[in-house]
């Protein structure tokens, strides 16, 4: 069983709009929702393959009870955390030329109880779980260190974690050794202060990660592919893929495939490779099924293309959030 934890779920409202003009009414041509938070996504994912997951999620208010009907709907078993914030709503919106701009909430603050009850929540569902994968960003009221915590405990208890954070969050949880982490290239980046170029620079920064305790680091670089450096080595993924519809939680769905293959090695990362080529194939964050995964499709390489220019490089680093 693969165990989810969202900390900060979410509604998610996608806007289908002909182009986004400041300032004026902007008539949407379609609209969704889906239920949200890279946790739930990864939980969608592997519903999607056919596996058991649970879900652990704080929920609050009228978004909440949607994002649990929604995710019954889809045949999920959810193990809520009533909160008394309502859930976060994160809206997208969705250009006629492809670019999708996301607003994320902040989502409510979980009070001390709330807190405890999350924790406990997730000790009671690791029971039987292979993996725990801890995913998005904290809402307040969880510190820094919030992850870091999860996966000492869970480490106690026995359970493999996988961990797709960010910033301080994601610092401060490599001390702990999670099993693997999965930064987009913006993150990695982000958490070894420099920009990243090639394929090489990605590699460079995967392996300082390590050095900070990660066991093993899936860095998703977008259209170029992905990476995995684990204590035995290095390996670089790809798939080509003709037409994106787009990529909301194509990175949740790469970690999906990769906990669904075993979560280590060369085998791991082509299911990885083919769950996020298959779900950028797919409307809003639509989740792959077994059906449309074409894993012929990818290559897996121990040769990494270091000397690679990424097609889509991180040359700005983003400032970190607290
Ligand atoms: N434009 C694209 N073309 C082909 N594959 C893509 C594209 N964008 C994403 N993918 C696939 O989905 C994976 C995850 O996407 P990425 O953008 O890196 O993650 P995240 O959603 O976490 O930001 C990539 O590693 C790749 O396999
Ligand atoms: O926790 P965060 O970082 O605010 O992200 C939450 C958002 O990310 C998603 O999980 C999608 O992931 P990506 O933006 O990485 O594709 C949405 O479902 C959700 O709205």
């Amino acid at each position: 069983m693969i165990l989810t934890v969202t900390p900060n779920p979410s509604l998610d409202r996608t806007y289908e709009v002909p182009s986004l003009d400041r300032g004026e009414v902007i008539r949407a041509t379609g609209e969704r929702m889906d239920p949200g938070g890279k946790g739930v996504n990864v939980s969608r994912a592997v519903a999607a393959a056919g596996r058991r997951t649970v879900a652990v999620l704080p929920l609050g208010g009228a978004p909440g009870a949607l994002v649990a009907d929604l995710l019954h709907a889809q045949g999920i078993e959810v193990a809520p955390v009533p909160v008394a914030g309502a859930t976060r709503s994160n809206i997208a919106l969705a250009e006629s030329d492809g670019v999708l701009t996301k607003i994320n909430a902040p989502g409510p603050e979980l009070a001390a109880a709330e807190r405890e009850l999350l924790l406990e929540t997730v000790r009671r569902q690791s029971v039987d779980a292979d993996w725990i994968a801890c995913c998005g960003s904290l809402p307040r009221g969880l510190a820094p260190a919030w992850y870091a915590e999860l996966v000492a405990r869970a480490h106690s208890a026995g359970a493999r974690i996988a961990l797709d954070t960010s910033g301080p969050a994601l610092l401060a949880a490599l001390r702990e050794r999670p099993d693997v982490v999965k930064p987009n290239a913006e993150e990695l980046a982000e958490a070894v202060g420099r920009p990243l170029t090639t394929v090489g620079d990605a590699m460079k920064a995967a392996e300082e990660l390590r050095e900070l305790g990660a066991r093993a680091v899936l860095a998703s670089l977008g259209a170029d592919g992905q990476l995995l450096v684990d204590g035995t080595g290095a390996w670089f993924g790809s798939a080509r893929v003709d037409t994106v519809r787009s990529n909301v939680g194509a990175g949740d769905s790469s970690l999906a495939g990769f906990l669904i293959a075993g979560g280590s090695g060369p085998a791991a990362l082509a299911s990885a490779v083919a769950h996020g080529a298959a779900a950028v194939q797919l409307p809003g964050s639509v989740m792959p099924t077994p059906g449309d995964l074409d894993l012929a499709a990818v290559t897996v390489t121990g040769d990494v293309p270091v000397d690679r220019v990424l097609k889509e490089p991180v040359s700005v680093l983003k400032e970190p959030v607290s």
